[in-house]
């Protein structure tokens, strides 16, 4: 699913309104009524419901919203700011059919003194103030009012956008004054904001309501930001030929592990040959050795020379992939043959976990990665290598600018984890969930995007495709086992199941 801009929704809007062809005024009423059998699911006309409505168009499609309640038989009161004396023209249209409307308890249009209405516990207020043409962070009256609202014990819906909330970037914005909703009704598709983590508690539960702006201008209208689904992985699944042999399925080479970190490799030895490579060979420091013939006996273990910690590049020539970093450590010995064999390596690679952390100690070494590495740092690994980010759209953009700058594929992992290529575009992952957050996740992803690798997929769909299997096998592992008790070993135990009902 693409993630439009609020730029791009306002031309998808007029392409709708011209192509369908449909009145403005009638898009909104469309938006409205979804908005209101939504509202309608889930409170009765016993609650009392008081909506908040703005200038612009968030606020003819709340107005909109009122008289459709108050049709229905709610008790319905509404108020609105009209403080600039500028209405949008759908917004002063609906102002004008609500004041018609016989069966509203009460409308107040507000042009300077603002009285707030009593909000208990029982009443239902319907935030529509700002959606997406908010363009400042709010102040004054809106921010006292939206303050109102959330030190209230109303339960809050709030139309297409929390009033207050950015739909994409909120560094500069006042997290202060957004409405906190239990209920965001969100029209057409979620917002870019929406899939950061620090804004989840303004948006509360999320319904997407289709109001069916323009397949032909969505499908036309290029999208810097989009949502993977199942359809987009399903073809990229290589199939295996009947006469597959272990030496045409993939060779990959993991360097992982040091003392006390021999669980990391493991875990990514194991994932990848979960993920149908033929041939896994684990370096690893000689302290591993047992554990990992004992853990993993499929897999080639070849011993460094040092002990406890990586010290010396492998010959890479005739591996099909790369995966470095899980449980590396980060002495000076590992970090110079890091680099070495960064350097030297010849197929892809995945770096991940302590690469990361060494290449965030000589961020000089960024320069000399190879083209189309691929990083997969979660977002404070993110931020040791880049500096800190002040959130996550700061966080996002930097990845991208990194992405284009060094022609590598960075996924910012997190519960959408964030493909940023080297093309600008971004592909957030859907699946996954709070049972993955448990130490080795990690590791697996970096086991599963190896073996694909290795057997030939591209970068950019080893990441799809493995970010995407890896959430999926931890979705239907949570599904038997819960989240609670989720290990990173269990995700690996599930992703056959991924795998069959992909190719389902
Ligand atoms: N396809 C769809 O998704 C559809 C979307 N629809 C709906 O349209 C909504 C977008 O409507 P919109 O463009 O009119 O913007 P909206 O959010 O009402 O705000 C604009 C007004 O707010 C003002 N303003 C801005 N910031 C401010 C501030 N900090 N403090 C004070 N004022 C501020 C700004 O004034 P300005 O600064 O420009 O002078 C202007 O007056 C969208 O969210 C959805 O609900 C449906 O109706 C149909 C299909
Ligand atoms: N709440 C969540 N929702 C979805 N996926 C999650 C969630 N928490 C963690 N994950 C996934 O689990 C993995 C955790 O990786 P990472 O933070 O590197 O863990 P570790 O370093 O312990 O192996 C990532 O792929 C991430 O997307
Ligand atoms: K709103």
């Amino acid at each position: 699913m693409k993630i439009f801009t609020s730029a791009q929704i306002h031309e998808l809007d007029k392409y709708t309104i011209e192509h369908e062809p449909i009145d403005s005024i009638d898009l909104m009423e469309r938006a409205a009524k979804a908005i209101a059998r939504s509202i309608a699911e889930e409170w009765s006309t016993a609650t009392p419901v008081v909506v908040f409505a703005g200038p612009g168009n968030n606020g003819g499609d709340a107005l909109a919203v009122a008289r459709l309640l108050a049709e229905q038989g709610y008790g319905v009161s509404a108020f609105l700011f009209n403080i600039t004396g500028h209405l949008s023209a759908d917004c002063a249209a609906n102002k004008d059919r609500l004041v018609s409307v016989k069966k509203i308890q009460q409308f107040i249009e507000v042009k300077q003194e603002f009285d707030p209405p009593h909000l208990d516990a029982g009443t239902l207020v319907v935030d529509g103030l700002f959606g997406s043409g908010l363009n400042k962070p709010l102040a004054g009256g809106f921010a006292s009012l939206v303050k109102y609202i959330n030190a209230s014990p109303a339960s809050v819906v709030s139309i297409d956008v929390p009033s207050g909330l950015m739909a994409e970037d909120n560094t500069y914005n006042v997290r202060a004054n957004t409405i906190h909703a239990d209920l965001t009704l969100t029209l057409q598709q979620p917002k870019l904001s929406f899939l950061f983590a620090e804004n989840q508690h303004y948006i509360g539960r999320l319904k997407v309501l289709d109001i069916r702006i323009s397949e032909e201008g969505m499908a036309k209208t290029d999208a810097r930001y989009h949502i993977v689904d199942e359809n987009e992985v399903r073809p990229l699944l290589k199939k295996r030929s009947d006469f597959a042999h272990k030496g045409s399925m993939g060779n990959a080479l993991l360097v992982a592990g040091s003392y006390g970190m021999g669980g990391a490799a493991v875990l990514a030895a194991r994932a990848c040959l979960r993920a149908g490579v033929g041939k896994v060979t684990v370096h690893s420091p000689k302290c591993n050795s047992l554990v990992l013939q004992i853990s993993v006996p499929e897999a080639v273990v070849q011993l460094d020379q040092e002990e406890t910690v990586f010290s010396e590049p492998v010959d890479a020539e005739d591996y099909t992939a790369l995966g470095i970093g899980p449980g590396l450590g980060q002495s000076e010995t590992t970090a110079i043959a890091l680099i070495a064999q960064l350097r030297r390596t010849q197929c892809p690679i995945v770096a991940d976990a302590d690469a990361l952390n060494i290449l965030a100690n000589h961020r000089a070494w960024l320069q000399q990665l190879p083209k189309g590495i691929i990083l997969t740092p979660h977002p404070k690994e993110f931020d040791r290598i880049n500096g800190h980010c002040a959130d996550s759209y700061e966080r996002l953009s930097r990845a991208c600018d990194m992405a284009e700058r060094l022609g590598a594929y960075i996924i910012v992992k997190g519960h959408y984890s964030a493909l940023c290529k080297p093309d600008g575009h971004v592909a957030f992952n859907p699946t996954g969930n709070a049972g993955m957050a448990t130490a080795g996740s990690g590791d697996v992803l970096t086991g599963i995007i190896t073996a694909l690798l290795a057997r030939g997929y591209k970068q950019a769909d080893a990441c799809t495709v493995g970010m995407y299997l890896h959430g999926l096998a931890g979705d239907i592992a949570a599904r038997s086992l819960g989240k609670e008790s989720l290990t990173a070993g269990d995700i690996i135990n599930y992703l056959p199941q991924a795998f069959m009902r992909l190719e389902d």
